[in-house]
């Protein structure tokens, strides 16, 4: 098997660190990483993803993949979305769950998106992922993101208080890079 080699392009540790352990099981991928900083336009996830990835291309000039997280609550018809970044930072957990006081409720999905670009002359692809659940009170320790407040449905816990394996098989995250994997493979 020769495998593929890319370049991730993030600057999110823990994103990173997920990949890493995601791709480590099944069809070889060669994963480099690179924190380039690249703004990040307003739109739909999908209209960021292309633009980031696109624009990680024509820097790189060479294959990559980048990789957009939202956090989408029903009662919001889908926001805050890919903007959720920006609403943990000034809100934190209990601010979020207050969002929702107003709201019967408390549905939501995480929603991820990685767009791979074979480089600077081509556009795009991108890859979907997505995992329904409920806000909760934060629950579990606070090391990446919202996961303390994020409950998948059929778990009873919150992805904080998982096992990174546990997360990693049911993940927004594992099922958007699981479709990569596949369409990785097919090009080979
Ligand atoms: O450089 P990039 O890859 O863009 O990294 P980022 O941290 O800016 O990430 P996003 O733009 O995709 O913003 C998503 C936000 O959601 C958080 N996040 C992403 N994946 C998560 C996960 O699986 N669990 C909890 N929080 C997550 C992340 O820390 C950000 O605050
Ligand atoms: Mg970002």
């Amino acid at each position: 098997m020769s495998g593929t080699r890319l370049v991730f392009v993030t600057g999110n540790a823990n994103k990173l660190k997920e990949v890493r352990a995601i791709l480590s099981i099944g069809h070889p991928i060669d994963l480099d990483s690179q924190d380039l900083n690249i703004p990040e336009i307003q739109g739909t996830t999908q209209e960021v993803a292309l633009d980031k990835c696109k624009r990680a291309a024509e820097i790189l000039g060479r294959p990559c993949i980048t990789e957009d997280t939202a956090l989408c609550f029903k009662a919001l018809n889908g926001l805050p979305g890919p903007y959720i970044k920006y609403f943990l930072k000034e809100l934190g957990h209990e601010g979020l769950n207050k969002l929702l006081a107003g709201f019967d409720t408390k549905e939501a999905w995480a929603l991820c998106t990685f767009a791979y670009c074979a480089g600077p002359e081509s556009e795009p692809i991108l890859f979907e992922g997505r995992t329904d659940g409920t806000i909760v009170p934060a629950r579990g320790p606070a090391v990446f993101g919202w996961d303390a407040v994020f409950q998948p449905e059929n778990t009873g816990k919150t992805y904080a208080e998982m096992e990174p394996e546990q997360k990693n098989k049911l993940s927004h995250r594992y099922r958007a890079l699981d479709k990569l994997r596949e369409y990785l493979r097919s090009i080979e």
